[in-house]
């Protein structure tokens, strides 16, 4: 059984067509990259497999099951409990400070504040952040503010991460160590990763490569 799946999904944005017939099939714990040029389609296919747009034809199967039929609020619900998401930057609450952004998912399910912030610690020695656990965004690097995102997208063990360029606002060396991490993290939780990077040294990071050319899925490399 695949852990996230496309078939032959198309959608289109009124009159441009995003996704033309992709399909990509991910299994359990892979980490797959997904590279291609600018409006290829990258982040519609992720948007697509992660149940934010629903296709205007073919499949999207998470764990064995159809989620593309599924309605709003119950794909927002599976989202919520089984993804996890970093995005490329800014994605911090301002407002909030380092450990309570991390805290964040767990308190959306439900999870009591004081039980929160306890699981969320430990991610602060995981991923290099010891001591910077009450700051704000603001008063984090962009690496250390990733290193966060992170860790939010990974304290609920989510069953599959998608990252969107997550490395795309960081130097060349920050953005390794945050691959690293994420790499490094995901196997250990067994979590499947769907990354969409134009970054080749990102990508070498994953098991496999994927690459999409005017919305298809049309080839294959081997890590
Ligand atoms: N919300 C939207 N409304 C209209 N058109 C959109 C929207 N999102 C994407 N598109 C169009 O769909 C196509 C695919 O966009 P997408 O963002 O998936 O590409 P991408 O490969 O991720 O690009 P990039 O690498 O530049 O981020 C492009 O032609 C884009 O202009």
């Amino acid at each position: 059984m695949t852990a996230v799946e496309a078939r032959d999904v198309k959608l289109s944005f009124g009159e441009t067509p995003a996704l033309r017939g992709a399909s990509v099939a991910v299994e359990p714990g892979e980490i797959v990259a997904v590279m291609g040029p600018s409006g290829s389609g990258k982040s519609t296919l992720l948007h697509c497999l992660a149940g934010i747009l629903v296709p205007d034809s073919g499949e999207i199967h998470f764990d064995g099951r159809r989620i593309d039929t599924l309605s709003e609020t119950r794909r927002s619900v599976l989202r919520r409990d089984r993804f996890g998401f970093v995005f490329q930057s800014g994605q911090l609450v301002p407002e909030l400070t380092a450990e309570e952004n991390v805290a964040l998912p767990l308190l959306l399910n439900g999870v009591k504040r004081a039980a929160a912030l306890k699981e969320a610690r430990p991610w602060f020695q995981r991923l290099d952040l010891t001591g910077l656990e009450r700051r704000r965004s603001g008063e984090l690097s962009g690496g250390q503010a990733q290193r966060v995102a992170l860790a939010r997208g990974l304290v609920a063990r989510p069953g599959a991460l998608f990252a969107d360029e997550p490395t795309g606002a960081l130097d060349s060396l920050t953005g390794e160590q945050v691959m690293d991490l994420l790499v490094s993290s995901a196997r250990e939780e067994g979590t499947t990763v769907v990354l969409v990077t134009h970054d080749a040294r990102v990508a070498a990071y994953a098991d496999r490569q994927v690459i999409v050319r005017d919305g298809k899925v049309n080839a294959l490399v081997t890590a």
